[in-house]
């Protein structure tokens, strides 16, 4: 057993790696933090996890005990981990930041989009992009991991075998995604409220999301060179989901599509290469930390569609993350990630 502590354990994405986490075999949660909730029971405020962690209080981020744990999960916003990580690496806790301190390589690049001077660009070096079905040797050996951004994780992994390939024009990709409200984070936000949010859809972040460097930096790598990316998140009614629509323009014939991606992703246990035709729902992944996707040329025209769905709080935060663990400390790939998806 390994011991784990969580850093912002209220928010969505902590809950989730909580429940999650209760059907790991190899890992006990002895540290969950909240500043605001402090001394208060994660099962009276979280009633889903009422038999699992009976005996876990929320409490404050404090270095020794956090110390004291193999690995920690930050679920905090966007700065937490910064000034935090480097000294629990120096004391040998593992560090797996789901927060987007350490996603891009570049600290000027960093602090353009998050508005904020970058506070450890020292660990930059260091830090592993956690995005197993690109990075897995290298999460195995790391003491730092930054897990990808919900709306990254789906458009990379649609569109990493047509760049890879150099099958489209990597100078005009475009990735039209939708999210569920849960992406916004647990905070109080007037666009997530009922009336605002429900029977009605917007795109938001049209001129410049934050998540665009993220992508076409995983893409530009992909693809071996710099990639022209158009990206348009959107607002949706639903709770859990990431539903991304990707085009690409083909730079000739491509032969078989659907064998490529299914050679691409043969050996990945969280990614399902539906049959030819498909078009996967995000409901037929919520709550687990499956990717599917579905591969279209319409008309044997020279676009190709991919259809890829994610639950942005399991394979777009903290499924990903145990993923990461798992591999970090060498236990089965998908421990505690078993479950199928919930349908209806
Ligand atoms: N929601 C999603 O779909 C996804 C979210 N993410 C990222 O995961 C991270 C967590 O998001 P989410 O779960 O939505 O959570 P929230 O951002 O809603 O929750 C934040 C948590 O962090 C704690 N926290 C806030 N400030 C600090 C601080 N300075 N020091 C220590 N703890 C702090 C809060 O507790 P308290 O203030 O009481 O200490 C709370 O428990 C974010 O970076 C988010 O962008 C990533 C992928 C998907
Ligand atoms: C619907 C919604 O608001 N989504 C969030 C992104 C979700 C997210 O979790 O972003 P990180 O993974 O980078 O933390 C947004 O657009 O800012």
């Amino acid at each position: 057993m390994i011991k784990v502590g969580i850093v912002g354990g209220t928010g969505y994405t902590g809950v989730e790696l909580l429940r999650l986490l209760a059907q790991h075999p190899q890992v006990e949660v002895t540290l969950i933090t909240s500043r605001s909730e402090a001394g208060v029971a994660v099962s009276d405020m979280y009633p889903n996890l009422r038999g699992h962690y009976d005996d876990l209080a929320f409490g404050e981020p404090d270095p020794e005990r956090l110390a004291a744990c193999d690995a920690v999960f930050f679920a905090t916003p966007h700065g937490v981990a910064h000034a935090l990580a480097g000294d629990l690496l120096a004391r040998g806790t593992r560090v797996i930041d789901l927060s987007a301190d350490f996603r891009l390589k570049d600290a000027e690049e960093w602090a353009e989009w998050y508005g904020q001077p970058h506070g450890a660009p020292e660990l930059l070096e260091e830090a592993v992009y956690g995005l197993p079905e690109v990075n897995r040797e290298a999460i195995r050996g790391a003491r730092l991991i930054a897990v990808p951004g919900c709306y990254p994780t789906a458009v990379q992994l649609g569109l990493l075998p047509l760049l890879e390939s150099g099958l489209i024009d990597a100078q005009h990709v475009i990735a039209d995604c939708k999210s569920g409200v849960t992406g916004a984070g647990r905070g109080a936000k007037v666009p997530s409220l009922l009336a605002e949010a429900s029977e009605s859809m917007k795109a938001y972040g049209a001129s410049g999301h934050r998540h665009l460097p993220e992508i076409r930096q995983g893409l530009t790598r992909a693809a071996g060179q710099p990639v022209g990316l158009t990206f348009v998140p959107h607002l949706t009614p639903m709770i859990r989901g990431i539903h991304a629509t990707l085009y690409g323009r083909l730079n000739g014939e491509p032969g078989d599509l659907q064998a490529l991606f299914e050679r691409r992703f043969a050996d990945e246990p969280a990614v399902d290469v539906m049959p030819a035709g498909s078009h996967p729902e995000t409901r037929s992944v919520k709550g687990s930390d499956i990717c599917r996707l579905a591969v279209h040329r319409p008309g044997d025209g020279d676009t190709v569609v991919v259809l890829a769905v994610i639950d942005n709080l399991v394979k777009g935060a903290s499924g990903q993350a145990i993923q990461n663990l798992n591999l970090m400390f060498g236990f089965d790939e998908m421990a505690g990630l078993g479950a199928p998806a919930l349908m209806p």
